[in-house]
């Protein structure tokens, strides 16, 4: 459980355009930790599933067992699920995203081999082992800000195009520079930092793969501006006001981090590899795919209950949507299936899900999540404008709303409820930044479907075709 004191332990967080004195007393870090500990209650609530027995004889949580199996990928893939349904999908950036890959990686550390300085397999074998005893909170950030993308990391002049040594010690590193998007870096214990596998020859400096506590000094963490609504209630904004996510953007001013802490140094070929060769991207992705089935579900029923409740559900054209919206979801969830049994155990013995079909969801999930976005502003229509602030339901005007608004399909309450969060969910800030979200979290998904295209084996379709056009 993270603790809110914890928070307390001297990290530098900025909020609102000034610095943080005590986090564990700011209003929306408490109310978004209280769904981020949901990770940890649930290993209370339901150990039958949620944890198991490592090789040490120690309860860990299932997501840290090795999976050897599609059956072990299919229990995990529950345990994540669960985890994602106490916050309807909205948030993605769980413990549980992190931890998911670190059996994988515990499996694969050999590649990063030894340094002049270290030996980086060491480093990350002990850091996957410190992860799972103690059942750390880790956010990560791999994405260098966009400064300039036309130039290479090195070629940028002005401006951190992303995290770089700037002294080196016989104890360590020193970085600095930055590091565009963490999500939930001010809740995590510890910042996980690395690159995409984009870098170039000459990026050598950017070259980094580290982790560190987030109370480093000289680690600064800059909230945007949050996205709840203060002075309106959970049932205005039911989603804003619970489950803000708190992106940041990370600098580093001179930061240090130990030897122990490095596990790819000012190596291009290494810190290109990183992310796969780990094994974090493959299990992350299940991780993140099958939150996102969950997230589907959710806005997929709140459309189908507005069109129901509105009563528009009769007309053809809108049972039509619905239905694109409904067949959306068994797709991607038998995607997900096919993902598990059509696995392979790798050569380190650790069964990881088919890739193309994981790249397949991601690949069509953004669209699919607009879509059902869409549907639900759609099918609001005008009655999510209007709906009057809660407080008017207690006032002079509580009589009139309950009069006029209240239907035989719903009281008026329940119809502003739910209209209220059709729109949390299409039009406020928040349900914006979701959609951002579901877009791009895991990349940018026209590069993810020009590769999975490249990726995909045809031999039989290739057979077929060259057999008619033989013929
Ligand atoms: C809500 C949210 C939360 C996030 N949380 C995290 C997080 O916790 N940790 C983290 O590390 N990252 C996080 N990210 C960042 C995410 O990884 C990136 O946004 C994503 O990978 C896309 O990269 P980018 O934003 O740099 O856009 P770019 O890659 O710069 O793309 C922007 C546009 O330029 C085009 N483009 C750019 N470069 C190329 C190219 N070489 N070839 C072709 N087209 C190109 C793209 O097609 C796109 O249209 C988050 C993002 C969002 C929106």
């Amino acid at each position: 459980m993270i603790e809110l004191a914890s928070l307390d332990d001297g990290r530098t967080i900025y909020l609102n355009g000034e610095r943080v004195q005590q986090p564990s007393t700011v209003q929306l870090f408490r109310d978004t930790l209280t769904y981020v500990n949901g990770y940890y209650r649930l290993q209370e609530e339901r150990p039958e599933t949620h944890l198991f027995t490592d090789a040490a004889g120690k309860q860990a949580d299932t997501v840290f067992k090795t999976p050897r199996s599609a059956a072990d990928l299919a229990a995990k893939r529950q345990v994540y699920q669960d985890i994602a349904e106490l916050s309807y999908g909205m948030l993605g950036r769980t413990p549980d995203f992190i931890n998911a890959g670190i059996p994988a990686f515990a499996a694969h550390t050999d590649f990063l081999g030894q340094g002049q300085y270290t030996d980086f397999a060491a480093n990350a074998k002990a850091y996957c082992q410190h992860i799972q005893q103690d059942d750390v909170f880790v956010s990560h950030a791999l994405q260098n800000p966009q400064i300039d993308r036309a130039q290479e990391l090195h070629d940028v002049k002005r401006g951190a195009t992303g995290v770089q040594a700037t002294k080196v010690t016989a104890q360590g590193i020193y970085v600095s520079g930055a590091k565009m998007v963490n999500t939930l870096a001010p809740l995590s214990d510890e910042l996980l930092i690395f690159n995409t596998p984009t870098l170039s020859p000459g990026d050598e400096a950017y070259a980094l793969a580290f982790s560190l506590r987030n109370n480093a000094d000289g680690l600064k963490i800059i909230c945007r501006k949050p996205f709840n609504r203060p002075g309106y209630s959970r049932d205005d904004y039911p989603l804003s006001n619970a489950f803000d996510e708190i992106d940041a953007y990370i600098v580093f001013d001179q930061v240090f981090v130990p030897w122990e802490q490095v596990y790819v140094f000012q190596d291009v070929v290494q810190s290109n590899k990183f992310f796969m060769d780990s094994g974090l991207f493959d299990h992350t992705s299940h991780q993140d795919q099958a939150r996102g089935v969950i997230k589907l579900e959710f806005v997929t029923t709140l459309a189908i209950e507005i069109a129901e409740r509105l009563g528009v559900d009769h007309f053809l054209n809108v049972q039509e949507s619905l239905g694109d919206l409904t067949a959306n979801l068994e797709l991607i969830r038998g995607a997900l299936l096919n993902a598990e049994v059509s696995g392979e155990l790798d050569d380190a013995g650790v069964f990881g899900p088919n890739m193309q079909a994981i790249l397949a969801i991601r690949a069509q999930l953004p669209k699919m999540y607009e879509k059902a976005i869409k549907t639900i502003q759609l099918l609001g229509a005008g009655s999510m404008m209007s709906v009057p602030d809660f407080r008017d339901f207690d006032g002079e005007l509580g009589t009139t709303l309950e009069a006029t608004m209240g239907s035989h399909l719903m009281d008026a309450t329940f119809r502003a409820k739910l209209l209220n969060l059709g729109w949390d969910v299409t039009g406020e800030a928040f349900g914006q930044r979701q959609l951002m979200y579901e877009y791009y979290h895991g990349g940018d998904p026209i590069r993810i479907r020009a590769n999975h295209y490249q990726n995909e084996a045809l031999d039989k379709g290739r057979d077929m075709l060259y057999r008619i056009l033989s013929e």
